[in-house]
């Protein structure tokens, strides 16, 4: 079963074989040479734990697991054990949360900002200018927002080198693994509370992980705000959705945890429907009545909670538009508004990180500083130097479109090739990307666990800080961190991406 040659080893419980290593590992740092017996206890553990406890995606290989609830599961790509994050960078992107969400809110009001620094873009980019054009009848018909909900999640990398908690990006609309995130970090707890001694490590060290909680109580916030007990969450959902346990886990946590919150203005709600509408079916099922109510199959709507509609094969065809732009018209509270939606897009991550940007939104002097020391080095394909550096250096750069879902990245010596076409062709589509420097954290031994298998690899991480904006006029309900979220690629890998298949869901262990 463990053929020496390949670090790959398949496990199934009746055949570990006795293994004759007791050596254990020094720390964490080296979790390859664990005792193969532990290795494989522990594989087992984490296997057992995770069908158990939902930590559960649906297996691409059976084509009705993203159709059907229940059908095809596979346990949800893990790291064995938790990768180890410094305690002070861990501190300060739970700091950076509250502040980045006041800053989302200030700049999703500033329409004039996001219509000019997307309108290059728009020239070059269809899907942003689809998404702009809505924002801008928005504007037209002098929308607003009274309450205003975002659930985010922004990334960071650790770069070696300086040791630096640089942000990769802020995700404003479907931010994945709030559901799942949080029980890898119990995952780990219960492993190292059961193998702590062995592996010499304690449990406590993974800091505690209530994603998903959190994120049902801000949505359960936002329906008490609009204040209509027969009132649904509606969460938009892409046709087939194989992350679905990972969204699941918040419609029933709504379901259940109300009205029984430990929340006492939520005791005594009704319990909190959600329901689950693909963009073609809201166009099919939904309208809007007088008063600006979004009734979608016959169904109230308080919030609708976006979990497609961030890409362009999300719209397949007009009738997708039609439902995105119902919804924007209605009375619902959106996660995220059109407004949020954009103000998360890579262009205006770079243009906020130019000087004296930020001040336009935000007062504080100490949370503009925290900002702008966790901000890599951003560009627009205008700055000649930055062009020039790239061509030059193109390992450390990285060259991103308008897109969010993973995939979309270019690196590497594509870099060079893509900024001498676009210079060569001297086309406008130079606006469509942006120019960041690319970030190298510490590439580190780790155990990954996929389809039953574990591997020993070497990989980065990526971390992400969950957190939750609800405001109604002038008054801010919720203003939080919301649990985190690792993710760990094996460092061969540019893009990332769980749900692309290059990473694993992790969690961390504070050093
Ligand atoms: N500056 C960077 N340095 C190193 N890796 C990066 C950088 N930016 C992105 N990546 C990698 O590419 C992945 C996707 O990039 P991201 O900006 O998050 O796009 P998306 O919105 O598609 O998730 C990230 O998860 C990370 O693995
Ligand atoms: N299937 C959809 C996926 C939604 C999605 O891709 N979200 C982006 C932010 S926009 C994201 O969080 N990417 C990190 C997840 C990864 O690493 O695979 C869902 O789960 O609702
Ligand atoms: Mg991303």
């Amino acid at each position: 079963i463990i053929s020496p040659s390949s670090n790959h080893t398949f496990y199934s419980h009746k055949s570990f074989p006795k293994s004759s290593m007791t050596s254990s590992p020094k720390s964490i740092s080296d979790p390859h040479s664990i005792d193969s017996t532990l290795l494989q206890n522990l594989v087992h553990d984490s296997l057992v734990w995770s069908s158990l406890h939902g930590l559960v995606v649906g297996d691409r290989n059976v084509e009705r697991s993203g159709l059907v609830p229940g059908v095809g599961l596979v346990h949800a790509p893990i790291a064995l054990l938790p990768n180890s994050f410094p305690e002070v960078q861990w501190n300060q992107a739970c700091e950076l949360a509250p502040i980045f969400n006041e800053l989302v809110d200030r700049v999703s009001l500033d329409g004039k900002f996001l219509q000019d620094t997307l309108s290059r873009t728009k020239k070059v980019d269809v899907f942003t200018s689809r998404l702009l054009d809505i924002h801008s009848q928005m504007l037209q018909i002098g929308k607003k927002e009274d309450i205003r909900l975002g659930l985010h999640r922004s990334d960071y990398m650790l770069d070696e080198k300086t040791n630096l908690l640089l942000q990769i990006e802020l995700n404003t609309i479907s931010c994945s693994f709030s559901g799942l995130g949080c029980l890898v970090s119990k995952l780990h707890r219960s492993l190292l509370s059961h193998y702590g001694k062995p592996l010499g490590l304690d449990s406590q060290k993974v800091p505690i992980n209530d994603s998903a909680s959190k994120f049902a109580d801000a949505l359960a916030k936002a329906w008490t705000e609009y204040s209509n007990p027969s009132a649904v969450v509606m969460v938009v959902v892409q046709p087939g959705e194989r992350n679905m346990y990972d969204q699941h886990w918040l419609s029933s946590t709504l379901k259940e945890r109300y009205p029984f919150s430990h929340n006492p203005e939520l005791i005594n709600t009704h319990n909190v429907t959600s329901i689950r509408k693909t963009l073609a079916e809201i166009d099919a099922q939904g309208k809007i009545l007088s008063d600006g109510t979004l009734q979608v199959d016959g169904e109230t709507v308080a919030v609708i909670y976006f979990r497609a509609g961030y890409a362009p094969t999300d719209y397949p065809s007009e009738s997708e538009w039609k439902a995105r732009l119902l919804i924007e018209e209605s009375s619902a509270i959106k996660c995220p508004s059109i407004s949020y939606h954009l103000t998360g897009t890579k262009k205006v991550q770079q243009e906020l990180a130019k000087p004296s940007v930020l001040e336009r939104f935000l007062e504080n002097k100490d949370d503009i500083a925290k900002l702008r020391k966790c901000f890599a080095g951003l560009w627009s394909l205008d700055d000649s130097d930055a062009v020039k550096n790239a061509i030059q250096e193109p390992g450390a750069y990285v060259m991103k479109p308008q897109r969010e879902g993973g995939g979309n990245n270019i690196y590497g010596d594509d870099v060079k090739e893509t900024l001498l076409r676009l210079q060569k062709e001297g086309s406008e589509e130079e606006a469509a990307y942006i120019l960041m420097q690319r970030i190298f954290p510490t590439v580190f031994p780790t155990v990954l666990v996929r389809d039953g298998i574990c591997y020993k690899e070497h990989a980065v991480s990526e971390l992400g800080i969950f957190s939750a904006y609800l405001r109604n006029k002038d008054m801010v309900i919720s203003n939080e961190q919301c649990g985190y979220l690792m993710r760990t690629k094996v460092s061969s890998s540019n893009e990332g991406g769980v749900a692309a298949g290059f990473a694993v869901l992790d969690s961390l262990y504070l050093t």
